[in-house]
Formats: structure tokens, C-alpha cells, sequence
């Protein structure tokens, strides 16, 4: 897998761990603050050439100091400029220094008022927040919200909680967001995401082997983690070896949304797929269906499929409805790669743990999708627990043996080895109908090309959204299987 240092998220207590880093191996501390605060201070300039004044505000913490670098650049540049801090008088180390430097006037953050023409710098809290915004801080930020101030923030707007992407109290929306070395989660993690406006990363000098050596296996999802698991087809194809996706079909009225897996999985570059679907549903089913093949679901059907070599994947939950024989049919189907969507989530509500155990006990290659309700029956202790998303991912991932999907516009892949990935190219327009079975089978496509289930769920994930990207507005679940070859030509 490659990983780009561009994709690498890096929590706020591990980007304290590299500051450590980077000070005991001789790297001057002070210098890297200059850096920071110079890069928010130019950013802040080109952006607003003609700011009535620039207002920074800097907080107690090394974040206060970055902005205390950057009224300096201001002051430096002839631009109009007010400061106001919190405990200016009592600052530590690098910060102090930083506030030593201005020559300017320094108010206490709780004096400003806001007023229209003001361009705010938000350097009052970083991405390691621990704790709410005080209430002169909440009321800064209500106050600048509603008049719609711009505001550059060092670091992450504050109020935002570096590592889930949480407002703790009340935080900036900010239009410009400068972050140093890399992305925290909490810049990608909703609502964190929208409330950074453009996000900028800015290399302030720290040696980029240092982040890695203390970053987590968390990225923001992209081709680069999963291009390398992906093989388009060669001259020695044939439908087979590009794999073979079989569905299981619910009944006459609830067929469509295995039709859609199916389709995608196809349109996703599979070679082959079969619908398996109950009698009642053969007729429905075969009046909608061309290149995807049909075969009715007995007993005897499903154990020819295990046997078959050339089967490589399944999707079972779309449409099918639950039951107890869905239960049973999910974990028989364990000894091959399988999806695990909609209702084979939600038939294991009563008893997630039998499912669990026997993903365990197989050694399975799984990919569980779960919405956040699907994914609430299933990790019932999880869904209301503190911490991020991703957290809640890698939980729900480590005990149940899958490879999770954590669903919505910020989903969240992890997998039981701890790996996570952030997607964030998913239009809202992808919230209709039908577009979660699109990406089950696209899903199941990636697995029949033998990638690696986390691979596999990044690359569907990302292929999903960026359909969605070109069949835009107005798109609805067919209209998206019919992009998937666009999204993604060399892949398919
Ligand atoms: N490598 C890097 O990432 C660098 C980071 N720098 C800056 O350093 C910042 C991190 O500095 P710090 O760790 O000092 O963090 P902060 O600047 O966020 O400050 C933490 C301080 O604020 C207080 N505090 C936290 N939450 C509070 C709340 N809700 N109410 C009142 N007080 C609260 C804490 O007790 C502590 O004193 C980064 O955000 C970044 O701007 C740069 O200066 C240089 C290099
Ligand atoms: N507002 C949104 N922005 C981006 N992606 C979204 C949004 N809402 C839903 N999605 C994506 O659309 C899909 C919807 O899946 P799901 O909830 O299972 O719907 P359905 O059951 O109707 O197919 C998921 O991949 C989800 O991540
Ligand atoms: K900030």
C-alpha cells in the first residue's frame, strides 16, 4: 500500500509527541512557531488585500503564540491590526517569545466586539482542545457568526476538537483553515470538515519522517491506498478471472435492490454476476435483468456456489428482508469473500455476537456496511460511546472480524488491524434511495478482484463517491451504476 504523506492524518496528541520530537532532535521550536504564524499571517494577506483590519486573537497555549507571530507579519506589513489575547501577560515559553516580539497593543480577548470590515484570526485554541470554549469565547464566536466575519484560523477553528471533528461549546466557521505538516481528523470528521472552510496544509520545517514515524494508520481515503490491490483487465482476461459476484435477491416486491448490487458490481468491473433468487422473484427479476445472470435459490444452488471456484464474492442484506433464514444464510456463506449490508445487519441485532463469532472462528474475509442505525443494532454500546467515529470504527471493526464501513458523508472505513480511512469526496446527492446497494456491489466487485478487504471497501468507497461527483444533482441510484465505469476507467 502506498502511503502518500499527503493522505496521512495525524492526531493532535501525536502531533505533540513530534513537536517533542522534532525540539530533542535540535530543531528550533521557536523557529517552527515563526514558520506557523508567518504562513496564517501571508495566507490572511493575499486572501484579504483590502481587510478593513485584521483582529487576532490568540489564546494562552502555543496556538496564541502562532498568532502573536502573525501580528507581527502584520504590523511588518503596514496592515491595519488589533490583538487581543487571554492571559498575554502570563504566556510560557515559545509563546512568550512570540509575545514579546509585538510591539502593539495587546487587549484582553473579552474587550473585542466585533464589527463588520473586521477579518479575524483565530489563534486561540489548536486542535488538542480538551475542554468547552469559555463563554467570552462562545460569544466572540456567536457574534462573528452572525455577521458573517471572515476569519483565518491557525491550526483548526477553535472550538473544534482535533481528533473527532466535535464542537466542544461553540466553534468558528472559519473560511481558511492553515494546518501545519498535516491534517488532523477532526479537519475531515463532520462537522469539523465544514466549519474549516479551505483547508491549507502548510510544511513548516519539521522533517516529514518524524510525523510518519509518530502518525496512526489513519489516512484520508484515495487511490493511493488501494490502486496497487487493483487490476484492470489484460489480454489474458476472461470473465472469470476478472471474478464473479453472486446477490441474493429478496422477494417479488423488494427485488430492485439486489438488482442495483448486482448491476454495480458488474458496471464495477466484475466479470461476471449472478442474481440468486427465490422462485417467487424469478419472473420479476428476469424481466429487469440482461448481463447479469439468474439462477433460483435453493439449497442446492448455494452449495454448488460455495463449491464453485469461480464464485469470488457475495452480497446478501439488500432487499431481502429480515429473518432468521437470512441469519442462517449469511453465515453460510462465510467461507468466501462476502458484503454484508442493510438487512444482514440488522438480522443480527438480537445477536450480533453469533455473527462475530463466526467471522472469528472462519478467519472470513467480510465487509460490513452499516448507516448509523445499522450500525447502532449491531455495536449498541459503540454507537453512544465518546470519541470519534473512527474509534467507533476500529471498535466495532476488532470485535466483530469485518472490515466496517461506517456510512454518511464522512464514512469511515476501518479494518480489524487497527488500519482507518476517511472519505471525503461523497456528494450530498448521494443521499437517496438505493445508493448504499450500489456501493455494496461495488464492494463485492473490488473482493472478486481478489483485493484485500480493506482495500477493496477504500476502493468502493471512493469509486461510490466519485460517481456520485459525475452523475450529480438529480442522481438517483440507477443514474450512479451507470457512472461507475466514468468514475474510475482504469479500473473497469
Ligand atoms: N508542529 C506543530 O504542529 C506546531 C504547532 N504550533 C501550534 O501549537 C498549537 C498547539 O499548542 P498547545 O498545545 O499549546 O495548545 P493550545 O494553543 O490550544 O493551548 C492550550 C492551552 O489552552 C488551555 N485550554 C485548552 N482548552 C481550553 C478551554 N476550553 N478553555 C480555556 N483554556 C483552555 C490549556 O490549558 C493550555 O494552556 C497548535 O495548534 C499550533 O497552532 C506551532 O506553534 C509550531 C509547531
Ligand atoms: N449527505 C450525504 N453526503 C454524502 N454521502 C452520503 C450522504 N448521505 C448518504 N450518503 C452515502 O450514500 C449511501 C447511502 O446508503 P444507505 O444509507 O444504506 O442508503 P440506502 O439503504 O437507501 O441504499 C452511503 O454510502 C452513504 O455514505
Ligand atoms: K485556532
Amino acid at each position: 500500500m502506498l502511503h502518500e504523506f499527503e493522505r496521512i492524518l495525524i492526531g493532535p496528541r501525536e502531533m505533540g509527541l513530534v513537536d517533542a520530537d522534532a525540539a530533542g532532535s535540535g530543531i528550533d521550536s521557536f523557529r517552527l512557531m515563526q514558520n506557523a504564524g508567518e504562513a496564517v499571517a501571508a495566507l490572511a494577506l493575499a486572501r484579504y488585500p483590502d481587510s478593513g483590519r485584521f483582529v487576532v486573537l490568540c489564546g494562552p497555549g502555543n496556538n496564541g503564540g502562532d498568532g502573536y507571530v502573525a501580528a507581527a507579519a502584520f504590523a511588518r506589513a503596514g496592515a491595519s491590526l488589533c490583538i487581543y489575547g487571554i492571559g498575554s501577560e502570563d504566556l510560557k515559553g515559545d509563546a512568550a517569545r512570540a509575545r514579546a516580539r509585538v510591539e502593539a497593543e495587546v487587549a484582553p480577548l473579552s474587550a473585542y466586539a466585533c464589527r463588520p470590515g473586521d477579518v479575524i484570526i483565530d489563534a486561540i485554541f489548536g486542535a488538542g482542545l480538551s475542554r468547552d470554549v469559555p463563554q467570552d469565547v462562545a460569544r466572540i464566536i456567536a457574534d462573528a457568526t452572525k455577521l458573517r466575519l471572515p476569519i483565518v484560523a491557525a491550526d483548526i477553528p477553535s472550538g473544534l476538537d482535533g481528533e473527532t471533528g466535535e464542537i466542544r461549546g461553540a466553534a468558528f466557521s472559519a473560511t481558511d483553515t492553515v494546518t501545519f505538516m498535516a491534517r488532523k481528523p477532526g479537519h475531515l470528521l463532520l462537522p469539523g470538515r465544514e466549519l474549516c472552510g479551505a483547508l491549507h496544509v502548510f510544511d513548516i520545517g519539521i522533517p516529514k519522517r518524524l510525523v510518519m514515524a509518530r502518525a496512526g494508520k489513519l489516512w484520508e481515503n484515495g487511490p493511493g491506498l488501494f490502486s496497487d490491490a487493483l487490476a484492470g483487465p489484460t489480454a489474458e482476461s476472461h470473465k472469470y478471472a476478472r471474478g464473479h459476484v453472486a446477490v441474493f435477491s429478496g422477494g417479488p416486491t423488494s427485488s430492485g435492490a439486489a438488482r442495483l448490487s448486482a448491476t454495480a458490481a458488474l458496471k464495477a468491473g466484475a466479470g461476471a454476476v449472478t442474481l440468486v433468487s427465490p422462485s417467487e422473484a424469478l419472473a420479476v427479476n428476469a424481466a429487469h435483468l440482461n448481463a447479469v445472470m439468474l439462477r433460483e435459490a435453493d439449497s442446492r444452488a448455494i452449495r454448488a456456489m460455495l463449491g464453485d471456484h469461480r464464485v469470488s464474492a457475495f452480497v446478501v442484506g439488500p432487499g431481502y428482508g429480515v429473518s432468521a433464514a437470512l441469519r442462517e444464510l449469511a453465515l453460510s456463506l462465510l467461507t468466501k469473500p462476502t458484503v454484508l449490508d442493510a438487512d444482514a445487519l440488522t438480522a443480527f441485532a438480537s445477536e450480533p455476537k453469533s455473527l462475530f463469532e463466526a467471522i472469528h472462528a472462519e478467519g472470513a474475509t467480510v465487509v460490513m456496511t452499516p448507516h448509523e442505525g445499522e450500525f447502532g443494532r449491531l455495536f449498541p454500546d459503540l454507537a453512544s460511546a465518546s470519541g470519534s467515529k473512527v474509534e467507533r470504527a476500529r471498535k466495532a471493526a476488532a470485535r466483530s472480524g469485518a472490515v466496517i464501513v461506517y456510512k454518511g458523508s464522512d464514512t469511515v472505513i476501518a479494518a480489524p488491524d487497527g488500519r482507518a480511512a476517511i472519505n471525503t469526496n461523497a456528494p450530498a446527492d448521494l443521499a437517496t434511495a438505493g445508493s448504499g446497494d450500489v456501493l455494496a456491489g461495488i464492494t463485492a466487485a473490488m473482493l472478486a478482484h481478489a483485493a484485500p478487504a480493506f482495500e477493496a471497501a477504500c476502493a468502493a468507497v471512493w469509486i461510490h463517491g466519485r460517481s456520485g461527483q459525475v452523475a450529480g444533482g438529480g442522481l438517483t441510484a440507477e443514474t450512479l451504476v451507470d457512472v461507475i465505469p466514468q468514475a474510475f476507467p482504469e479500473m473497469v
